[in-house]
């Protein structure tokens, strides 16, 4: 189905209610990776960080990672979940080249959480609450390249190149029961809670959950049922979408198309599907398996994991302060509203600005920064703002020279353009490209002198008593230091010279 075929979303949602379901999966930020000694890094050559455990060569055995299995209690316990007090792991039988083993060890009807919940602010501030059935743990499968062919998928490929270098790292796969009764806010809701829960897993410190590099994505599970109906009608899932944007257009996409698919009498068939990003449209996948066709059974290699209750309540007593009360605490803090605040929250900014206040930033300086320039560069880039080559510390560094009267604003934000482009650390910027502020007065003072000259008019108009004339001199003084002197310095200087004071 083409796009032009789709109902408009508010005549859509005249008529029906949506359904939905995320899934979530996040990578775990463990050194090695769920079942082998295998390292996780990022950036290795291609299988070179494999084993025959992960590979699944016959005789080898599995043994769980306790890291793992802690940070699956800790994201459990954030999430308001239920921690099984005995659970196992099951495998999940596929035949697909990206999984060497051709089952992936994952759980099926004994997950470690369950039943739990996250409150999720909505733009308007109303909080929804999303329910979550499980959050369970599993492994990743390895990578695919597929090489040349018309389609650049895999039938259409000349060949494909695989990668198991992920194959065995972490996962954990958070899924939220059917979201009803969010209407036409559904995928807001969904963008919402996608954000809240990257936020936690941050918070939480068991990964980084960077969406646009795979380690925390989306699945997009959508039905429609006519309005006053109970009976859900068939879902359709969108999957691996990466960015909270995308969360939201998939979601909106699939009301329009599912509207479009049965005002003509058609049949929602339950498949999986891709996201496009370049156009906001989804396509079709493959028929999606039952459950009953992955053969699910227990995993006979690996024992059940079974959390002592004093373990599990340890890891309680050890939860960050969550997300959403940081927020409020910060909001009255910083004196913000709350739409900066959720803007600060949908960039991803919180606690990159936190960081950088550590680092001795003032927090208005460290919230200008994250959420201005470097905010329109990871849009611009297509990359979060967290995997924007320059750290806190370096931009706590540059508000230190702001703050010092080092650079002004206008260099300041060439120093930092500096840091992205890889030259270096501010201070060897600031070196290399010569950008200090002309703070030396006598320097200064040639340029007021001949701005002076130049326009005698204005100088006159000062000494009568019209203090903002001074703009036209200052602007001068700037352009003939090439914007490298202290704006306000200069103004100051040129009072001194005409003998006035203003208040
Ligand atoms: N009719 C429906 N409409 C929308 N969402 C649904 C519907 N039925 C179930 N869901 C949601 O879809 C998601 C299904 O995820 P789940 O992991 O349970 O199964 P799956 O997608 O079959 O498995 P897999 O992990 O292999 O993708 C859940 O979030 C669930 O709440
Ligand atoms: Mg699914
Ligand atoms: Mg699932």
């Amino acid at each position: 189905m083409s796009v032009i075929d789709l109902v408009p979303y508010e005549e859509a949602l005249a008529s029906y209610d949506p359904v939905m379901g995320l899934e979530v999966h996040v990578e775990l930020g463990t050194k090695t990776k769920m079942f082998c000694g295998c390292s996780t890094a990022l950036g290795a050559e291609p299988n070179t960080q494999v084993c025959p455990t992960c590979l699944g060569l016959p005789g080898s055995l599995p043994v769980v990672n306790a890291t793992g299995v802690e940070s699956a209690i800790r994201i459990g316990l954030a999430l308001n979940c239920e921690i099984a007090e005995w659970c196992r792991f099951a495998r999940k039988n596929y035949f697909y080249p990206d999984m060497p083993k051709n089952f992936q060890t994952s759980q099926y009807d004994e997950p470690i959480a369950f039943n739990g919940y996250l409150d999720v602010e909505l733009e308007d501030g109303e909080v929804f609450r999303v329910e979550i059935e499980r959050a369970h743990m599993e492994e990743d499968t390895g990578k695919s390249t597929h090489v040349g062919g018309a389609t650049g998928r895999i039938h259409g490929a000349e060949y494909s190149l695989l990668d198991y270098n992920r194959a065995g790292i972490p996962l954990i796969e958070i899924v939220t029961k059917p979201i009803v009764g969010a209407g036409d806010r559904a995928p807001e809701v969904a963008r919402a809670y996608v954000a809240e829960l990257r936020e936690l897993i941050r918070a939480l410190g068991v990964s980084e959950a960077r969406m646009e590099m795979g380690q925390m994505r989306c699945d997009v599970n959508l039905s429609l049922m006519p309005k006053g109906a109970e009976k859900f009608g068939t879902r359709s899932e969108t999957k691996n979408v990466n960015s909270l944007r995308s969360v939201e257009r998939a979601a909106r996409f699939e009301i329009q198309r599912h509207a479009a698919v049965l005002n003509e009498g058609g049949t929602i068939v339950q498949e999986t599907r891709h996201f496009h990003e370049d156009n906001g449209s989804t396509t079709s996948g493959r028929i999606k398996e039952e459950a009953e066709d992955y053969r699910y059974f227990p995993e006979p290699d690996l024992v059940p994991v079974a959390p002592s209750r004093e373990w599990v309540e340890q890891l309680r007593g050890e939860l960050p302060e969550l997300p959403r009360v940081r927020r409020q605490r910060l909001q009255s803090e910083w004196g913000i509203s709350a739409t900066e605040m959720q803007s600060a929250l949908n960039a991803g900014a919180i606690d990159l600005i936190l960081a950088t206040i550590d680092a001795g930033a003032p927090a208005d300086q460290a919230r200008k920064w994250w959420l201005g320039e470097l905010a329109r560069r990871s849009n611009e880039d297509g990359v979060e703002l967290a995997s924007l080559p320059i750290t806190p510390a370096q931009v706590a560094k540059v508000s230190a020279l702001v703050a010092e009267g080092k650079l002004n604003d206008k260099l300041a934000r060439q120093v930092i353009e500096g840091v992205l482009a890889g030259e270096g650390e501010p201070d060897e910027v600031v070196a290399k490209r010569g950008l200090a502020v002309v703070s030396d007065d006598s320097a200064l003072g040639d340029a007021i002198d001949a701005a002076l000259a130049a326009q005698p008019d204005v100088a006159d108009k000062i000494r009568s008593g019209k203090f903002a004339a001074a703009g036209a001199l200052v602007g001068a003084v700037m352009k003939a230091t090439r914007g490298q002197a202290d704006a306000a310095r200069v103004k100051e200087l040129i009072f001194e010279k005409l003998g006035v004071q203003p208040e």
